[in-house]
């Protein structure tokens, strides 16, 4: 796709898709309880689709007409052993949160993927499901898709995670209410906890202490309705283009607003972005709002330590806008994001420099010297949806046609993105 010169502002509304992680687990939880859960707002994205797929496949009635769901849970014994092997596409929170509830059950499943959802570490979860007594194998020792399930009786464990991952934490809390006895899960960093708070709305027996989560057995979830809120790692590509953008302001409507997830706010504040949150109220034991942004000028940052998984997804957009903030941003501790869909620190890096930006990679994140005008030019997506989204944002700002190779990955996480820019396009 070749994107032009952008001669506009953005101005206007949008009400952003559901929220990915949220969608996912609303499909899990729901297909695992009794009774007839209603999901609204469910991200209609690549990614979720797999999840549901995968709850047909074990034969749950799954009824979903656009952004709403109906799910006909008839608890953990109504699942069935699949036919056939169980397809994930690019979506690592399916595997991973999936193979946590595989491991549980009484049948055989596999599990397979595309290439970059083949190449993307699976041991961080085989490991501790493992010692919960779980058999599992695949390639590479068991570490890479595809991946062979023989679901059984699992034991209760107390799990320190050596990786800040919501995906891993949450693949043991999920495991952890199909086994025996009680399961203990604590982070060194504190990860989304959608899990845990959604857990709770179906009635779980689940106790948190501060990093610490606790899970006691229970097959008798109660199915209950699940609003998903707008996502705020897509609301985060709109942000940052009208934070960067001359003269835009745009409004945000009813995005999740869940602490573990606002990273991204807190970042454009102290790069003093003008924004304001209104609207603020909890849908579904989660907190949503509405966010207003008017572009102006932004300074540099820094970024490490405990916000990094609380923005973690953000991390490309981020690196967009500090091209455009005075001053050098520099972003540390965040080395997960080598095994995101692509290698997100090489695929940034190779795209904004392409660009013409300043900027350097590092073993743990990167090094952006802002504030330099964008160039055109012809730049991979790595097939990587939040870098496609990232090299379309920052067409917006250069100064000749920017071509990306590939922009069908977008369809994983947020399918009406172009629709969206489009509708917010106002006269310059
Ligand atoms: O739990 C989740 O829904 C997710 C957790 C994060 O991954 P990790 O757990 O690998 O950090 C994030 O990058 C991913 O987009 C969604
Ligand atoms: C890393 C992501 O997703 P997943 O791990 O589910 O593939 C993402 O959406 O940026």
């Amino acid at each position: 796709m070749t994107l032009k010169p952008f001669p506009y502002r953005l101005f206007g509304e949008i009400q952003v898709p559901g929220d990915k992680s949220i969608s996912h687990r609303a499909v899990i939880l729901g297909s695992i309880s009794k009774g007839v859960t209603r999901v609204t707002n469910f991200l209609d994205g690549e990614d979720c689709m797999r999840t549901i797929n995968a709850f047909r496949a074990m034969g749950v009635e799954i009824d979903k007409q656009g952004s709403t769901v109906k799910i006909n849970g008839k608890g953990i014994e109504g699942l069935q052993e699949p036919s056939d092997v169980l397809y994930f596409g690019n979506s690592g929170t399916t595997t991973r949160l999936m193979l946590g509830i595989l491991s549980g059950l009484p049948f055989f499943s596999n599990i397979s993927g595309d290439d970059s959802l083949s190449k993307r570490p699976m041991d961080r979860v085989i490991i501790p499901l493992k010692e919960m007594g779980a058999t599992i194998d695949g390639r590479n020792n068991g570490n890479l898709l595809p991946l062979a399930v023989r679901g059984g009786t699992l034991a209760g464990l107390d799990y320190t995670l050596p990786v800040k991952s919501a995906q891993v934490k949450s693949a043991i809390i999920l495991a952890g209410l199909l086994a025996e006895g009680v399961t203990r899960v604590t982070e060194i960093a504190q990860t989304r906890d959608h899990t845990e708070n959604m857990l709770e709305a179906f009635g779980a027996d689940i106790e948190r202490d501060g990093l610490t989560t606790t899970i006691t057995n229970n097959a008798n979830l109660q199915a209950t309705d699940v609003q998903v809120p707008g996502d705020i790692s897509s609301a985060a590509f709109f942000l940052s283009a009208a934070a960067i953008i001359p003269d835009s302001e745009i409004t945000l409507k009813n995005v999740g607003l869940n602490p573990t997830r606002t990273g991204i706010l807190d970042v454009l504040k102290a790069m003093k972005a003008n924004l304001e949150i209104s609207n603020i109220r909890t849908v579904s034991g989660e907190s949503i709002g509405d966010i207003t942004i008017k572009s102006s000028t932004l300074k540099a940052t820094t970024i490490e330590g405990d916000i990094v998984p609380r923005l973690i997804d953000e991390i490309p957009i981020i690196a967009l806008l500090a091209t455009q903030a005075e001053g050098v941003t520099v972003i540390k501790d965040a080395e997960e994001l080598k095994v995101k869909e692509t290698d997100r620190i090489e695929a940034v890096v190779d795209v904004l420099s392409t660009l013409g930006a300043r900027i350097k990679a590092t073993d743990d994140g990167m090094i952006i010297h802002g504030k330099k005008p964008l160039n055109g030019g012809q730049v991979s997506s790595y097939h990587d949806h939040r870098i496609a989204m990232m090299a379309a944002i920052a067409s917006l700002i250069a100064s000749n046609d920017v071509t990306i190779d590939d922009v069908d990955s977008i369809s994983v996480s947020y399918p009406s993105f172009f629709e969206h820019l489009n509708s917010i396009k106002g006269p310059a």
